[in-house]
């Protein structure tokens, strides 16, 4: 039997292996750590910390994926080694298409130059050519709502134009792959509302989305798969509502 190219699965994610260390430094005064230093440097002046433990998934075409856990869990450094900006100590992620990542407010913006000199810097870093930008430029301002303050320095902008801005740059450059991370919640309702229709209508073109979100019933919503972690390690990948079930009844410890 032949499977046609189309019905099959194309993965647009995939991660192998993962682990990812961070170097926590243990605040010490200058007298302390001047004493470290001439009495043989015993003891650490910080220690290794793994965020990320052997992380693998996949995630194919057209799905729409929410990484779901407590604080700390390793859910926004999974969503960073996706979109490139960290990479990992060891193990491979590999991708396909164009990404645009809402992970951080502000990322990707630079705070001196106006919201239209940002929408042309972000949109060349999610890959679009000066032309495409100023063919979208009118629709990309529209959805923000922002038109009036789109010739005022970012750095005047709240958090919540930021995203508005960032949202709207990153939904009208077509991603592939299209990452999420807690932000939304800095926009007022109306805007969140908007912002999960054109996610809905994402979906159904069939674009791939990886949420963070603590608003888990949202999440419900949107996604069809959730991924749980728990200290850095995947516990459980599942149907959404499944997934939600075992973070429900999973404790924080
Ligand atoms: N740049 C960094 N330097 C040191 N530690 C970091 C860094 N980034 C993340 N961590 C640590 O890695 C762990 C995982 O952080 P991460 O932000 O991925 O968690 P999260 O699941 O997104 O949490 P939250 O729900 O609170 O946003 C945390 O203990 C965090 O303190």
């Amino acid at each position: 039997m032949t499977t046609s190219a189309a019905s099959s699965p194309l993965p647009m994610v995939e991660l192998s292996h993962i682990d990812k260390k961070f170097f926590l430094r243990h605040t010490r005064s200058i007298k302390e750590y001047v004493v470290w230093l001439f009495t043989g440097r015993k003891g650490d002046l910080g220690e290794t910390f793994k965020a990320l433990d052997d992380v693998s998934f996949t995630i194919n075409r057209g799905e729409s994926v929410a990484l779901l856990g407590f604080n700390g869990s390793g859910k926004s450094t999974t969503l960073k080694l996706i979109s490139g900006v960290m990479l990992p100590d060891a193990g491979s992620v590999g991708t396909r298409g164009r990404i645009a990542g809402l992970i951080e407010v502000g990322a990707g913006m630079h705070p001196d130059l106006t919201g239209r000199e940002n929408v042309y810097l972000n949109g060349a870093i999610l890959g679009m050519g000066e032309a495409e930008i100023d063919e979208k430029f009118d629709q990309i301002v529209a959805f923000s709502g922002i038109e009036k303050f789109i010739d005022t320095e970012v750095k005047f902008y709240s958090s919540g134009m930021y995203m508005r801005l960032a949202f709207s740059v990153a939904v009208h450059c077509q991603p592939d792959i299209f990452l999420v991370d807690e932000i939304l919640a800095v926009g007022d309702e109306p805007f969140q509302r908007k912002c999960l229709d054109r996610m809905h209508q994402l979906r159904e073109d069939g674009q791939t989305l990886v949420v963070v979100s603590h608003d888990l019933e949202m999440i419900k919503g949107i996604c069809d798969r959730g991924i749980v972690l728990q200290h850095g390690r995947v516990i459980h990948d599942s149907p959404i509502s499944e997934a939600v079930d075992v973070l429900r009844a999973s404790t924080p410890d």
